[in-house]
């Protein structure tokens, strides 16, 4: 009788846990990203700008939103650590792409990973948010442009958004966040994913 209420209880009250990948060629500011993303939502403060250095593993950011566990893993963007991204594809519920908007000479790069990411079978059915991140700069080109530029047919058949913002200064985070949040709330995917861990845990 405990252990029915208990997994009652547990279905309602407990928060559903997703798993975010954070993607995105060299540089373009993934782990200054993960770093704002904990001190927009924990409060506290991440790594200082000039403590962050070139990943080369993994870097790992939880937060808690009212009725969300996020767990965003944040991998090396340098083109010999990019075959490990796959590793990760197929645990991850959605993907944060990053694009340094500044940097017109690594658009061509970065469409072409995305390209990868997106049709890689593992990553099926995944919500892609592209950041078009470091708007705070001068230099930078819209999120309408940079739609155009790595426009990909493949992203017209899942859900997909192009979000501008700064990973220096938060702008654009929240309302990105809480739209894939949203997405990974009603996807198959999700559900796919939910199915797979139980039949596990039942072996
Ligand atoms: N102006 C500006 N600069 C940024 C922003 N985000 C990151 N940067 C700078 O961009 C550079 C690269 O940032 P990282 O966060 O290390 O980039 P990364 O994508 O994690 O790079 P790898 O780990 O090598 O793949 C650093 O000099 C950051 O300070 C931003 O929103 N605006
Ligand atoms: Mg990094």
């Amino acid at each position: 009788m405990f252990s029915l209420f208990y997994g009652l209880w547990n279905h309602v009250f407990s928060k559903s846990e997703f798993h975010v990948l954070i993607l995105g060629v060299h540089k373009a500011g993934k782990t200054t990203l993960i770093e704002k993303l904990k001190s927009i939502y924990l409060k506290e403060d991440g790594l200082p700008h000039d403590r962050i250095v070139p990943t080369v593993g993994l870097n790992i950011g939880r937060i808690e939103d009212a009725n969300v566990k996020l767990v965003f893993w944040d991998l090396g963007g340098q083109p010999g650590l990019r075959t490990i991204w796959e590793k990760y594809y197929d645990e991850a519920h959605a993907v944060i792409y990053v694009i340094d908007s500044a940097a017109a000479s690594s658009f061509e790069d970065a469409k072409s990973a995305l390209e990868k990411v997106v049709r890689h079978e593992d990553l099926q059915g995944a919500p892609i948010l592209i950041f078009a991140n470091k708007q705070d700069s001068p230099a930078a080109v819209s999120e309408e442009e940079l739609a155009r530029h790595l426009h990909l047919k493949e992203l017209d058949e899942r859900p997909c958004m192009f979000q501008g913002g700064s990973a220096f200064d938060g702008t654009g985070i929240k309302h990105g966040v809480d739209w894939l949040v949203e997405e990974m709330e009603r996807s198959k995917r999700t559900e796919a994913l939910r199915t797979r861990t139980e039949a596990a845990g039942k072996i």
